[in-house]
């Protein structure tokens, strides 16, 4: 049965980040990373989310804050163990996603083995475009994902880099993670990630899509 509920503002509806880490192999090696042969997994809670005309806040405890495009998948049609041919049926549609990662806290939790919540899941570490509806992207395999740091180009992509596609995210996730209508899932990024700073500007966009601007803030 078709969803009453408005997905426009699927940001606003308290569901699920999942994110996939280290999908293009260029920004895997860009880190020093070996080019994952399954998935890399992690999660944001719904507090991550924001939305243009708010501003992205730098961690307090943070001093090295990376900018991360990606594109966002959002689910309209929840499963479990989704096959891959069915995988494109469960997409309501797309946004422009921000990965915000605090890499000095990052490099300090992975070399202590400990989990990434701090340097990924922090408030505001997950700037999202306006909803995209499917029919925008007749093929999200094939998409030129780009973000500029103060006018200066830093991240030029191309979707079809990622390693595992996005039918097979849907189906390897949903088979350890139920999917909901209104989750989202990051598909990673591909090289050229860098620091922003407080002032900055950062501007976003899918080529021929939809474009979106962000403030860089740091508390008080
Ligand atoms: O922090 C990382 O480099 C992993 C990640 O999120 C990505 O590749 O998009
Ligand atoms: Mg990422």
């Amino acid at each position: 049965m078709a969803s009453t509920r408005n997905l426009n503002r699927f940001w606003e509806w308290g569901r699920k980040i999942i994110c996939v880490g280290r999908n293009y192999a260029d920004h895997a090696k860009e880190l020093k990373n070996a080019v994952p042969t399954e998935p890399v997994l992690f999660l944001k809670p719904p507090s991550a989310y924001v939305t243009e005309g708010s501003a992205i806040m730098v961690p307090f405890y943070s001093h090295n804050l990376h900018h991360e495009v990606e594109l966002g998948v959002v689910i309209g049609k929840g499963g479990t163990a989704i096959p891959q041919n069915a995988a494109m049926d469960h997409i309501a549609g797309y946004a422009l996603c921000l990965d915000m990662t605090a890499r000095d806290v990052q490099d300090e939790c992975k070399t202590k083995g400990l989990p990434w919540t701090l340097a990924k899941a922090f408030n505001t570490s997950c700037p999202v475009s306006e909803f995209i509806t499917k029919e925008k992207i007749a093929d999200p395999g094939n998409v030129k994902i780009w973000l500029k740091v103060n006018d200066q180009l830093r991240q030029e992509g191309n979707t079809s880099q990622m390693i595992f596609s996005i039918p097979f995210l849907i189906s390897y996730i949903s088979e350890i993670i139920t999917l909901e209508e209104g989750d989202l899932i990051l598909t990673g990024t591909p090289k050229g990630v860098s620091s922003v700073q407080e002032h900055d500007e950062l501007q976003a966009g899918i080529e021929g899509i939809v474009s979106m601007k962000f403030r860089v803030d740091r508390p008080e």
